[in-house]
């Protein structure tokens, strides 16, 4: 007997299919914003600020040189010339780190390397490379042969910013240059938001782990690793979960059980209208509440989203293509709103098709493809292969190409929106 016949429901095959985003909008009035928590430093990498961070103290906070050379006072090297050289007697050692120790008067100067505090009385610093060094009566002196400007190689306290300046806002995301500014700050505590715990399951009898040996009608699981990666590159945490075999009771038990653990539950398989497609049955019963069971989108038209108690299910399609593209427009945003960024969809530009792409359909298609720049032009390229089951074309895509509903198809040279995959290729 059908999984559907022993539950009662056939409401899998009565499904009113809604536009992308009239899926994106129900899903994203249910998701909430994450709590905060706070990470060391060397863990922030990839995170997301929960808070906005404003500058302790201006940066630089003391009169830095940029060469090593001496700091002087440039009036006087007023007209000093190859002719008229000017003496000036070297009265100090600044090294990094270390603070002048004398004040400089007219006619003296202090040694002084990159980095180093500038004495408050110099105005400018000339690198060694352009003056002599000599010696008169067991003092050392430097021989300049050109005026000096006033603020040579100096860099003034706040060119960077100010104290009290806006340097990073909440919402984003944190690589290399936020870290640096959160540890020139000493911000070694960052807030951020918490990653949403993404329960993963996988539905269907066929499936074999990914070491178990081959065997005939039967494949490895895939899609677990797959959307695992893709939870993680969206700010999630990926937790997989046992993959359930084609029966109903047992798939009600564990997404309930994880709806209690996790914050979100994402399944593959079983979406469809087929005798074992259990996961249709589950969100037209009564455990869950159905937001949609059909999307009128190519890969993934049966895209299902349900809630639970403020949680959400998203049941995506088990053909490798759906499953992803599924992701991307539905499962993706929804971690990006939790986590706080503000436009948590796949950016879209426009582009010029590269090669026909003739296959019609009624619904919009999301065409997975490459993205070239030729001649300035960004030229958007279709993968040979693009059905919904196929999964070997996924890792050559850095773009899915929009194909809107036609008969006859997109034209090499015709414009495209083409929504950029995230950590392109
Ligand atoms: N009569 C109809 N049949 C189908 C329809 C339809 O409208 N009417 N839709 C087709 C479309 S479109 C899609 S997409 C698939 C959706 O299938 P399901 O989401 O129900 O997924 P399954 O039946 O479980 O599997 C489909 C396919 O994917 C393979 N699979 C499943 N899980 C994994 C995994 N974890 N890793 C790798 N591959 C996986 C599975 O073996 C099947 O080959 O339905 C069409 N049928
Ligand atoms: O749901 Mo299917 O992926 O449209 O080909
Ligand atoms: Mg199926």
């Amino acid at each position: 007997m059908s999984a559907s016949n022993q539950d009662g429901h056939d409401e899998k095959f009565k499904r009113k299919a809604i536009s992308v985003k009239e899926g994106q909008a129900k899903i994203l009035s249910f998701v909430g914003k994450g709590e905060q928590e706070r990470v060391a430093l060397p863990e922030a990498q990839g995170r997301i600020l929960a808070e906005d961070i404003y500058a302790p103290h201006p940066y630089p906070h003391f009169r830095r040189s940029g060469m090593d050379g001496f700091a002087l006072l440039s009036n006087d090297t007023i007209g000093c010339s190859t002719d008229k050289p000017v003496f000036l007697e070297v009265v100090d050692e600044i090294p990094c780190g270390s603070l002048p120790s004398v004040s400089l008067i007219p006619g003296t100067v202090a040694r002084i390397m990159t980095g180093a505090k500038v004495p408050d009385e110099a105005d400018a610093v000339v690198m060694f490379e352009m003056t002599e060094s000599t010696e008169s009566q067991g003092k050392a002196y430097i021989e300049l042969k050109r005026e000096i400007k006033s603020g040579s190689n100096i860099t003034p306290v706040g060119l960077e910013l100010k104290e009290g300046d806006l340097i990073l806002e909440k919402g984003r995301r944190l690589s290399a240059g936020e870290i640096s500014v959160l540890a020139t700050f000493g911000i070694y505590s960052v807030p951020v938001i918490k990653r949403p715990l993404v329960a993963i399951f996988s539905t269907g009898s066929e499936l074999l782990g990914v070491e178990e040996p081959l065997q005939d009608g039967r494949i490895r699981n895939s899609n677990t690793y797959m959307l695992a990666s893709q939870i993680r590159d969206a700010g999630g945490e990926p937790y997989i979960l046992e993959a359930i075999a084609d029966d109903l009771a047992t798939a009600r038990q564990k997404v309930q059980e994880a709806f209690v653990l996790y914050d979100m539950v994402v399944t593959t398989g079983g979406v469809s209208v087929g005798d074992f497609d259990i996961m249709a049955d589950l969100v037209s019963g009564e455990d869950v509440d159905m937001l949609f069971n059909k999307i009128t989108m190519r890969p993934g038209s049966v895209t299902t989203g349900a809630v639970k108690d403020g949680k959400l299910l998203f049941a995506l399609s088990g053909n490798p293509g759906a499953c992803f593209v599924g992701f991307e427009l539905f499962v993706r945003p929804a971690i990006g709103t939790m986590l706080g960024i503000s436009q948590p969809f796949l950016k879209e530009i426009q582009a010029t098709l590269g090669r026909e792409y003739v296959k019609v359909n009624n619904f919009t298609r999301f065409v997975r493809g490459r993205l070239e720049l030729e001649e300035g032009r960004l030229v958007a390229y279709p993968a040979m292969l693009d059905e919904s089951s196929v999964m070997v074309t996924i890792k050559d895509s850095d773009v899915l190409i929009v194909i809107p509903p036609s008969s006859r198809g997109v034209q090499p040279g015709e414009r495209v929106t083409v929504l950029q995959l995230p950590g392109a290729r």
